[in-house]
């Protein structure tokens, strides 16, 4: 294994770092009987990303794409989880949670540069597919979570 990750590989490592923890928040939104959804806060992630984007010189549309897949796979697998009937567990706080998701972002943000630069050329899918693999491998992931790690990539080997 090189010493430096590529772009994809980061992606894939915090990609389903954010995915597994769709589980603690489904968990916290059964206690709480909340929706899923919560269009305010997926607005304040995009636009705490889009100005940092901008900060950085990246490119605000793509880097705001990147992010609503995140969190497209992160509520696919909260469905999914809400699905299933009865399972009720310990109730989870979800700030402390949102606070890991957040951190994630962050890390995102840093790895988003090499990937995007990595987002092009004939063999993208299967440079993204062997990423999200070793990444599914190490955090040992069902087939929900790894349909979910192909979805948190969006199009990041279709961006323009
Ligand atoms: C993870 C949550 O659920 C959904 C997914 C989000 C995300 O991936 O960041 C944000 C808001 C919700 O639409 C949450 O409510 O925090």
């Amino acid at each position: 294994q090189s010493p430096t990750p590529s772009g994809f590989e980061r992606v894939a490592e915090l990609s389903a770092q954010r995915l597994l923890l769709a589980d603690a928040v489904a968990a916290s939104k059964r206690a709480s009987g909340k929706p899923v959804e919560d269009a305010q806060r997926e607005g304040e992630q995009l636009a705490r990303v889009r100005e940092q984007a901008t900060a950085r010189a990246l490119p605000a549309e793509p880097t705001a794409a990147f992010f609503r897949a995140q969190m497209e796979a992160n509520k696919l697998v909260q469905y999914r989880l809400l699905a299933e009937p009865g399972r009720a567990g310990a109730a989870v706080d979800l700030a402390p949670v949102r606070a890991k998701l957040d951190a994630i972002n962050a890390q995102l943000l840093d790895a988003l540069p090499a990937a995007l630069s990595q987002g092009s050329g004939d063999d993208c899918a299967r440079r993204a597919s062997d990423a999200r693999k070793r990444a599914a491998r190490r955090h040992r992931l069902d087939e929900l979570h790894r349909t979910a790690l192909a979805r948190a990539f969006g199009d990041l080997c279709r961006s323009p």
